[in-house]
């Protein structure tokens, strides 16, 4: 069999531009035969990727060069989604479509993939010829790669995770943002704070005056985040839980197979001021009490990403941050202990970079699953 055709929608986005980075330091590019799509380029000279050097780019509204790929991948997002991906399947088309987008994460013929957490899954769908591969919401994804081990060997009642998410979540726009509000805030006070002699009750004062006023710029938020946080995450629901909060439960338990019996998730999503690395406080009810050892090292043995975080304040304030983990695949969980309500709450903190695990690397573990499976 030659190589697998395989489409390129929304490369040069963040998430896709994570992706395509991803796709070249894994000689992913020499397995496939690629072609770069656009929704606005069409015609445009292509990227170059690991010594891949693409022909023009192609339309990404053009639905006969999209039925003529083996394999679509699209980190174009849910609008984009929602204008091809019917009309492309209404052509008979029976390629894999491998998606970022939320769009079709819930229909009964995608599967959410995270293979280190559902592998099982993934084949399920293959072997009952499913053919659309969704990649999982971030905080969702990253809360299961960390909680694999207790989920697998199911020790979990319930999770409440309280997140503190990353700016790139909103999209680069906001990213830019964050670090102009940074840049506006520091300005604003830089004379009074160079000045040893001033009060830092007035340098406050003033702070708090102008990321109220309408001079700080807010354009993407519509309100601070440098400086404050924003405690809601996409749309409001008539349950009274946010979009972002509906979807941890809805998520995870179709991840790992549980619609029928699903484990209860629900907390309160909220936006820092942390670049593209999003954190979660977990407080799990277990469905027995097990030795905290037992615990770290179920935690631990799940997947190649994890690792546990010795709960002491030096070990966490090194290793368990944003900071710390952006960039990397790495998922640190730590602040393992037994809450006072009980030997069986266990409380935990993690962090991953949303960008990496939280978006581009389950597309692409899954497109080398499916190179190795169906087209070798
Ligand atoms: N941001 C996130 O954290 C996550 C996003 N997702 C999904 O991925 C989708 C895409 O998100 P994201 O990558 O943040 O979106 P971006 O806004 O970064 O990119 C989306 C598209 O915008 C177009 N574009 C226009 N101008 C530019 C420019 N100057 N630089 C780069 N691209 C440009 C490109 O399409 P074209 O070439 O066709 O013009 C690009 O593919 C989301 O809608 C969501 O569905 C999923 C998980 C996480
Ligand atoms: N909503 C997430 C990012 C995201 O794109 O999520 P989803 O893929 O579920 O739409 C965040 O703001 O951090």
């Amino acid at each position: 069999m030659g190589k697998a055709k395989v489409g390129l929608v929304g490369w040069r986005g963040m998430v896709g531009s994570v992706l395509m980075e991803r796709m070249a330091q894994e000689n992913d590019f020499k397995q496939i035969e690629p072609t770069f799509f656009s929704t606005s380029q069409a015609g445009e000279e292509g990227p170059k990727f690991a010594d891949y050097a693409s022909s023009s780019l192609k339309d990404a509204h053009d639905i006969e060069a999209l039925a003529a790929q083996d394999i679509i991948i699209t980190c174009q997002g849910g609008d984009y989604t929602k204008s091809v991906y019917d009309a492309l399947r209404d052509t008979g088309w029976q390629g894999y479509w491998i998606d970022a987008a939320s769009a079709l994460r819930m229909d009964e013929s995608a599967v959410i993939v995270l293979d280190p957490v559902n592998k099982s899954e993934i084949e399920r769908g293959l072997s009952k010829g499913l053919k659309t591969f969704v990649g999982g919401n971030c905080t969702v994804s990253l809360m299961l790669l960390a909680m694999g081990g207790l989920f697998e060997n199911d020790l979990i009642e319930w999770v409440s995770p309280m997140t503190y998410q990353a700016a790139s979540g909103s999209g680069a726009q906001h990213m830019r943002e964050l670090l102009t509000q940074m840049g506006a805030v520091h300005e604003h006070v830089k004379d009074k704070l160079a000045d040893p002699s001033s009060a830092i009750l007035d340098i406050d004062r003033d702070v708090t005056s102008f990321i109220n006023s309408d001079d700080y710029p807010k354009q993407s938020f519509g309100v601070p985040l440098a400086g404050s946080l924003i405690p809601y995450i996409d749309a409001q629901l008539e349950s009274g839980q946010s979009r972002e909060e509906y979807k941890a439960q809805s998520e995870a338990n179709k991840i790992l197979g549980r619609q029928a019996h699903p484990v209860p998730i629900d907390g309160i999503c909220v936006r820092v001021g942390a670049m593209r690395s999003h954190s979660q406080a977990l407080t799990i009810k277990l469905k027995k009490d097990l030795p905290l050892k037992d615990i770290e090292k179920i935690i631990s043995e799940h997947n190649d990403w994890v690792t546990v975080v010795p709960d002491t304040k030096e070990a966490s304030m090194q290793y368990l941050t944003p900071a710390n983990v952006t960039g990397t695949l790495s998922i640190p969980v730590g602040r393992l202990r037994k809450l006072n309500m009980g030997e069986q709450y266990l409380s935990a903190f993690t962090v991953g970079d949303q960008l990496l695990w939280g978006a581009a690397e389950p597309l692409r573990r899954m497109l080398r699953i499916l190179l190795e499976q169906q087209f070798s």
